[in-house]
């Protein structure tokens, strides 16, 4: 096995469990049941954010069982650091948004900066609501916009770097079935 491999693999046999399947999918299931109250009537857009958006909505749109429309954008900047810099967008969405209400749908609401310009991006494109859906927030006070929080969010982190369920650690294992804290020097 390359050395790679065999640090990829050390990685996730360092990291410490933070929120196994059964946990991530019952906050799904209730998830699911607010989205529904609030979305069955409102033929809504959700947006799902590239890369780690994808693993989460794969999950959770199929458990809702009313019309809805899917799109996504690409907006990236981590690059598989495990620190942020300047926001690239990769892909806009497809969808004229104009008059529609739209669920932005990513993996973690870090620092916010990522969800924050898409949010912007929506308004400009003049949806009709803007929403947020998540599946973790990070705890810590270095928010894009002070007390930022997701209006869709059943699961916290503490302030560490975690991977999986669609969030990567150097590219790597946004496969794993739970989330993990990276337990090793950045
Ligand atoms: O709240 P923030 O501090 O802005 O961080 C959150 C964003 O960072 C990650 O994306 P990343 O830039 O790693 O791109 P990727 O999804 O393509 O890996 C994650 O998927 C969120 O979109
Ligand atoms: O803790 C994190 N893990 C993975 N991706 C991220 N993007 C922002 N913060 C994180």
């Amino acid at each position: 096995m390359s050395t790679q491999l065999q640090r990829l693999n050390q990685v996730k046999a360092d990291a410490i469990l933070l929120h196994d399947k059964v946990k991530i999918d019952s906050a799904l299931a209730r998830l699911s049941e607010f989205l529904t109250q609030d979305y069955a009537d409102k033929d809504p857009v959700f947006l799902v954010v590239m890369n780690g958006g994808f693993i989460f909505a794969g999950n959770l749109l199929p458990k809702l069982n009313f019309p809805l429309q899917i799109d996504y954008c690409h907006a990236t900047r981590y690059r598989g650091d495990t620190q942020g810099s300047q926001l690239e967008w990769k892909v806009e969405p497809h969808t004229n948004l104009a008059n529609r209400h739209v669920v932005i749908v990513d993996d973690i609401l870090d620092e916010g900066h990522t969800l924050n310009a898409i949010i912007q991006d929506c308004i400009k494109r003049q949806a009709a609501s803007v929403k947020t859906l998540v599946l973790v927030e990070k705890i810590h006070e270095r928010k894009a916009v002070h007390n930022m929080k997701a209006d869709y969010c059943e699961l916290t982190t503490p302030d560490e770097y975690v991977f999986g369920y669609g969030m990567d650690y150097n590219h790597y294992w946004r496969n794993c079935e739970a989330i993990y804290i990276l337990n090793q020097p950045c």
